[in-house]
């Protein structure tokens, strides 16, 4: 690199120059052009006294510099060489046997148990599957086999004819004969008949003897076998009169989606057709083409290239053009996953090509479907990423919000967590659903709080449950000062440790608070600014009390998601979204800018999206899949744990409770209402149940009404209008008298029937 500098003329300079000139290394030139007015204005007057004008000869003054001679000692301006010299530049060789990376003695799959495991698994079902195709598909290849047996016989005995006889040999015996070459046609015949005799002493002796002879020993054989060596003779002999393009076996059992395998070639080629300027320059003729740092490798179910792309283009230049990228290196757009690589420089570019669509790929079962429990303080098993491998997510000591747009997969991830916060039976769990469509009711019963509906009446008690948590920070917060001064190694780091979690006395415990659809809760004309205020503190100071709050929305915009939960949730995970603005609100601050773009979903990508904040660079993940029946066997597992550890609490515990109550609930309630009272809030039946019977009812709210009204298949999530205790009129959740009534009727009428 070259720098131009004015220069002072001091002695200081002087002696340094002369230093320089006294040793002139070869890396360390130094190169002066004139610098006063006057002095260049001499070089033209001489210049042209010489014949040459003015500007040829400022013209052949630079080309002088660009060649590098030195000029004048006189003249004043410098331009010296950076760069140090050679000897002596960068790391040692010993710094740079240190920095170097190992490559893996065994291949990846070779060495994890559980990766060679898989693959051992894989290689077992596919020959197991071939296997079977084919002996189901047996009795028709004996059959083909079978019918061709005639033909295979009348090519065995037509080929020994035209053997023993010299069939092969008549064509030149009869050129010869047409050429009237008698000599050589006498050669030919005389060699024939040699040929013929010797052949027919060998092949007689098997006809006349040999056939009888095995069709002796072949009847001669127990039934059995003897059928046995009869049908592989004609299956040998069916084989014998096969056609070569009519196969007996037409198809393979599996049929292998072969992928081109990635060269750098198709890399090139691929970031040469994204239009990028400096990339078609280094890949012009006179370019010095792309430079990849490691060789091509396979890795996971897909290649893997490290590409080094031009100076001055980075890896968020080329993920905003992964559409392109996939088009050059003619992969489906699922397949095609550049990323940076966090440990290296900006334009470092991680090129991952899976063999298949990552939203079509097979996802391997979440880890907890059928058994296991979780440990909020340990990475809880969430999906995989586009390499199919897992993806953890810790959730203790920290904070977490989904956004995507409607429909791909926001609230099947925000399950997954929870079903695994769900098998840590320590954890008290908030659920708030506000979307009514009871997507979270697996979970119902193993809530400490539970509410579904995006009614007031459920957007207050989501409101009225983060009230709560909020004042149990405070209490958290005191215990920790007091455990810290009794006893400073309890509290290392001045928060919740597993082992406080785990002491019942202490109520520091996992607090997990989950509201999906949260933008009906922060955008609620009159409970969104305090819900805002207080999930924002709660994840501010929340994080080391042990308190997780998990926020789901599909409006990611500034009135649906306070600034203040948008600018501090800690973990962040993002599915398909519009653009730009959704993006960063759910993603962070730039992140759209620095490449990470949930925006380049497509519809079919249910369930992937980009998880920020989990590990040092984002991640593309795709959540566990578990539908409903298999989280309701979760969450019994669930409750069973937390039942034998006696952790079941508020809401879960109501609807054991009520297990347990006399069964004259539907008869209670009805004799409260009035005889024109068509339809009533729950929690005003609750408050009337209570006052009336407050021996069984007393502690009854209005979550474990609904909870105890549904065994007997009474729906509490209707819409009833209302006049609240301020005289305003609204709509809440509540029952109808005609379901109750019907209910009712039925008990009746099977009691008398006895
Ligand atoms: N990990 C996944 N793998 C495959 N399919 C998935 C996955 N996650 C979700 N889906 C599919 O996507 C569909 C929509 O998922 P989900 O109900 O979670 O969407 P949503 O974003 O919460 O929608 P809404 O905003 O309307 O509630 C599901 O019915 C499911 O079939």
């Amino acid at each position: 690199m070259i720098n131009q500098h004015s220069e002072h003329h001091d002695h200081e300079y002087d002696d340094h120059r002369d230093e320089q000139r006294a040793e002139p290394g070869e890396h360390a030139r130094v190169y002066e052009f004139p610098s006063k007015r006057e002095d260049s204005t001499q070089d033209k007057t001489d210049y042209e006294r010489n014949g040459g004008t003015a500007e040829s000869a400022e013209r052949d003054t630079a080309g002088e510099v660009l060649e590098g001679e030195l000029v004048d000692e006189d003249e004043q301006n410098i331009t010296s060489q950076v760069d140090p010299p050679e000897s002596g530049r960068g790391p040692s060789f010993w710094e740079r046997l240190n920095q170097a990376e190992r490559r893996a003695i065994l291949p990846t799959w070779l060495s994890s148990r559980n990766q060679l495991s898989q693959a051992a698994k894989w290689a077992g079902g596919h020959y197991a599957h071939a296997a079977g195709y084919h002996a189901a598909r047996c009795p028709v290849y004996a059959a083909k086999l079978a019918s061709q047996a005639p033909r295979g016989t009348a090519r065995i005995i037509s080929g020994t004819a035209r053997w023993v006889f010299d069939a092969e040999g008549q064509p030149l015996r009869s050129a010869a004969a047409r050429r009237e070459d008698a000599a050589e046609y006498l050669r030919l015949t005389t060699q024939r008949d040699a040929r013929v005799r010797t052949r027919l002493a060998l092949t007689l002796p098997v006809l006349l003897g040999g056939l009888p002879l095995t069709v002796f020993l072949v009847t001669g054989l127990p039934m059995l076998l003897t059928g046995a060596v009869m049908a592989g003779l004609v299956l040998a002999l069916g084989a014998a009169g096969g056609h070569r393009d009519k196969p007996v076996v037409p198809g393979r059992a599996v049929v292998s989606t072969q992928v081109a395998k990635l060269t750098s070639d198709i890399v090139e080629r691929a970031l040469a057709s994204l239009g990028i300027a400096e990339i078609n320059k280094v890949m012009g003729p006179r370019g010095s083409g792309i430079a990849f740092p490691k060789p091509i490798t396979r890795d996971g179910p897909g290649w893997r290239a490290d590409i080094d792309l031009p100076h001055g283009v980075t890896v968020p230049d080329i993920v905003e053009r992964r559409e392109k990228l996939a088009s050059g290196l003619r992969r489906p757009l699922g397949c095609v996953w550049p990323e940076s690589d966090g440990t290296e420089h900006a334009g470092r570019l991680v090129l991952w090509v899976g063999d298949q669509d990552m939203a079509q790929a097979k996802q391997p079962a979440w880890p907890l479907l059928k058994k296991g429990t979780a440990d909020l303080f340990q990475p809880v098993p969430f999906g995989t990423d586009q390499r199919g491998r897992p993806v953890a997510i810790t959730l203790m000591y920290a904070n977490l919000l989904i956004g995507a747009m409607p429909g791909v997969g926001k609230t099947f991830a925000l399950r997954v967590l929870l079903l695994a916060a769900a098998l840590d039976a320590r954890a008290e769990m908030r659920i708030f659903e506000l979307k009514g469509t009871g997507d979270l009711e697996s979970l119902e019963k193993v809530a400490h709080h539970y509410g579904s509906g995006p009614d007031d009446g459920t957007v207050e008690a989501t409101l009225e449950s983060l009230r709560e948590v909020y004042q149990d920070l405070e209490k958290r917060a005191a215990t920790i000062t007091r455990l810290a001064r009794e006893n400073k190694a309890l509290v290392p780091e001045n928060k919740v440790t597993p082992e406080l979690a785990a002491r019942s006395d202490l109520g520091l415990h996992p607090l997990v608070v989950a509201v999906d659809e949260c933008q009906e809760l922060f955008s609620h004309p009159e409970f969104g600014k305090e819900a805002g205020e207080l999930a924002t503190a709660i994840i501010k100071r929340g994080r080391a009390l042990g308190v997780i709050l998990i926020l789901a929305t599909q409006r990611p915009d500034k009135d649906s998601l306070p600034t203040g939960v948008s600018a501090n949730v800690g973990i962040r995970f993002c599915l398909r979204v519009m653009g730009q603005m959704e993006n960063d609100m759910v993603l962070g601050t730039s992140m759209y800018k620095n490449g990470v773009r949930a925006s380049t979903f497509t519809a079919k990508d249910k369930g992937i999206g980009y998880l920020v904040g989990n590990a040092d660079d984002p991640q593309i993940a795709r959540s566990a899949y578990v539908d409903n029946p298999a989280a309701d066997a979760i969450t019994d597992r669930a409750r069973a744990a937390r039942h034998a550890a006696g952790t079941l609490s508020g809401h879960a515990l109501g609807q054991t409770t009520t297990d347990r109550k006399p069964d004259t609930l539907p008869e209670d309630l009805l004799s409260l209402l009035g005889p024109d009272e068509d339809k009533v809030w729950t929690e005003t039946a609750a408050t009337r149940l209570a006052q009336t019977w407050p021996e069984t009812y007393g502690s009854y709210t209005a979550d474990q009404l609904t909870a105890a009204l549904k065994p007997h298949g009474i729906k509490t999530n209707r819409q009833v209008w209302g006049t609240d205790e301020h005289g305003h009129g609204r709509n809440r959740r509540g029952f109808h008298r005609a379901d109750l009534a019907k209910i009712v009727a039925e008990r009746n009428r099977k009691r008398e029937a006895g």
